[in-house]
């Protein structure tokens, strides 16, 4: 039988109410802390689709869109948007609700990329995707573009002679001083 798994088998919810030790200095809770609280839900929502253990491949740009509050109560969600071979692509949002008001903010969004691996270490073949909804194949789509963006990036960075003179030339369209 063939090896399968749909989109809503991995998705994850998971909250937490924001208290003063996740605080930065400026008394909003720390990006970092928000960031690996977007690791656990990518570690979650991966593991639970591929039956393994997994580890974060990328994480893509996370902007900070509002600032988080103590005492806020902030909601992760997650799920496998595509997968490759070994690697999935988890799509995660995150908003923050003030639990007096019930007003809520949308304060991050991004994607990780996340390979399986077997017990020895090795990656390992994750379940083929199941696509049930137009939008399950939108988000399918939109992974097989980010996937493409990052070859062509790196190919580009291989390409870019950054030591040649039309290279050094176009330093004078940016912020710089050259004193090489
Ligand atoms: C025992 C149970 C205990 C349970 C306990 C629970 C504890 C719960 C704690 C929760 C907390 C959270 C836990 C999070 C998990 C970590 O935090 S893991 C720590 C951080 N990450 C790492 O250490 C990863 C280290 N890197 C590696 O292992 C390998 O380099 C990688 C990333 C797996 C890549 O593997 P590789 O064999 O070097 O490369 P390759 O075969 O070319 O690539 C494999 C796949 O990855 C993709 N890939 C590789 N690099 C990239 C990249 N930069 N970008 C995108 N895709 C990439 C490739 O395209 C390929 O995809 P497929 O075509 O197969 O779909």
């Amino acid at each position: 039988m063939e090896y399968t798994n749909t989109v809503a088998a991995s998705k994850i919810t998971m909250s937490q109410l924001m208290l003063p030790s996740h605080s930065n200095f400026s008394g909003k809770i720390h990006g970092g802390y928000l960031l690996s609280l977007m690791d656990q839900i990518a570690f979650a929502c991966a593991s639970k689709y591929s039956g393994c253990y997994c580890v974060t491949a990328s994480v893509d740009t996370v902007n900070f869109l509002n600032p988080v509050e103590i005492g806020e109560l902030v909601t992760l969600k997650a799920s496998v948007n595509y997968v490759g071979q070994t690697s999935m692509i988890v799509g995660i949002r995150v908003t923050s609700q003030n639990i007096q008001t019930g007003k809520e903010k949308h304060t991050n969004s991004s994607y990780f990329t996340m390979v399986a691996k077997d017990d020895k270490g090795n990656n390992v073949a994750v379940p083929k995707l199941i696509l049930s909804n137009l939008q399950e194949v939108r988000r399918f789509y939109e992974g097989v573009e980010r996937v493409n963006q990052k070859k062509k990036l790196q190919d580009q960075e291989k390409i870019l002679d950054y030591s040649s003179p039309q290279a050094i030339e176009n330093l004078k369209n940016y912020n710089v001083i050259l004193a090489l």
